[in-house]
């Protein structure tokens, strides 16, 4: 049986819809009106132990309110969920016990409390044994650098720092899933490759199942296996990484470093995706040119030091779909 199953499920928001103009605002208030937003839109997914799942979509696509019904802060309109066999809503603190979650842009540090208190506040509230709270704090040390500000109060760490801890509080008494939104927001590149290690670690080593929202492909593609694409609160791809390339990248790119840096292809059959200097990368669809052709037709228009042909980005293949479905 998977540890998440969600069944069918469907979340609507009531919305007053404000009417404008003097006699629209007596109306607001002696006959308010409610429109219907639908957030999710029957979403059926399973999620096994230890897997990683990436969980994408655009702006309101719905991936928030997935998360909230799965920690239990919000109720599914109907449909079926369970987690850990809990039903989230209805068992929200034992649910609470086995879930750990992080929301990039929020923060479960206090202000003044130096981090180490912080971490000691949570093993007094998750009841976490000696031994393994002394462990994980090792651990988190080991993996995160906590050491380096354990003893600084929240209002005095980075935007790293603050995440650091915030990944050690969720995970402090070894949830068996943790909710990730957005984990790597606003950080430089080297402290994204530092809390994906992690993640990977923490799963390798404790079997923990992940959770992951983000706008960032690179999270998604040194951390999950599997991804799911949703829109306008339904699945729109459900399955590995490999095979949602092969799937829906209809091309592939070409990377060419020009002789003269100035120069560009001016077919508008090669989509520019990328430009540094001489070096460009463009999108080429399978229905205009295959490889070869590609290759061929470029050879006898510029001036070239260097070409290959590359993978299509998945932040593009993302980004293709994106504007498909809007
Ligand atoms: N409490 C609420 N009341 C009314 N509408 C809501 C509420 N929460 C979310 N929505 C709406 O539901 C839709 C899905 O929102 P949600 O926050 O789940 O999207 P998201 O995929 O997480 O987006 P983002 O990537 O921007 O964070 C949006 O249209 C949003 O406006």
């Amino acid at each position: 049986m998977a540890y998440i199953e969600l069944h069918d499920v469907v979340k609507d928001f009531k919305i007053k819809n404000r009417r404008n103009g003097a006699f629209g605002n007596v109306k607001n208030f002696f006959a308010p009106q409610y429109l219907t937003k639908r957030a999710v839109d029957h979403i059926s997914l399973e999620i096994n132990r230890g897997e990683m799942v990436g969980y994408i979509g655009p702006n309101g696509a719905g991936k928030s309110t997935t998360i909230k019904i799965l920690t239990g802060i919000l109720l599914p309109t109907s449909g079926y969920v369970k987690v850990g066999n809990l039903e989230p809503y209805k068992n929200r603190k034992q649910n609470a016990l086995h879930m750990g979650a992080v929301f990039g842009q929020r923060s479960q540090l206090l202000w003044d409390l130096p981090v180490q208190d912080a971490l000691d506040l949570f093993r007094g509230m998750y009841r976490i044994e000696e031994k393994t709270y002394k462990k994980n704090v090792e651990m988190f040390c080991d993996l995160l650098g906590l050491d380096q500000f354990l003893m600084q109060p929240a209002r005095q760490l980075s935007l790293g720092q603050k995440m650091r801890a915030n990944l050690a509080l969720a995970l402090i008494h070894d949830p068996d899933v943790v909710y990730l939104d957005e984990p790597t927001i606003g950080l430089d590149v080297l402290a994204k490759d530092n809390i994906r290690a992690f993640l990977r670690e923490i799963n390798k080593e404790k079997n923990t199942t992940v959770l992951l929202t983000t706008h960032d492909m690179t999270d998604i593609e040194s951390v999950c296996d599997r991804l799911v694409l949703i829109n306008s609160g339904s699945v729109l791809y459900d399955g590995g990484l490999n095979a949602f390339k092969e799937q829906y990248s209809k091309g592939y790119s070409i990377r060419v470093t020009f002789a003269d840096p100035k120069e560009a292809i001016q077919d508008t059959r090669f989509e520019l995706i990328e430009k540094k200097d001489a070096e460009s990368i463009y999108h080429v669809s399978q229905s205009d040119f295959q490889p070869g052709e590609a290759l061929a037709f470029l050879a006898s228009h510029c001036k070239m030091q260097d070409i290959s042909i590359i993978e299509t980005p998945i932040e593009e293949i993302v980004k293709a779909i994106y504007k498909h479905e809007a």
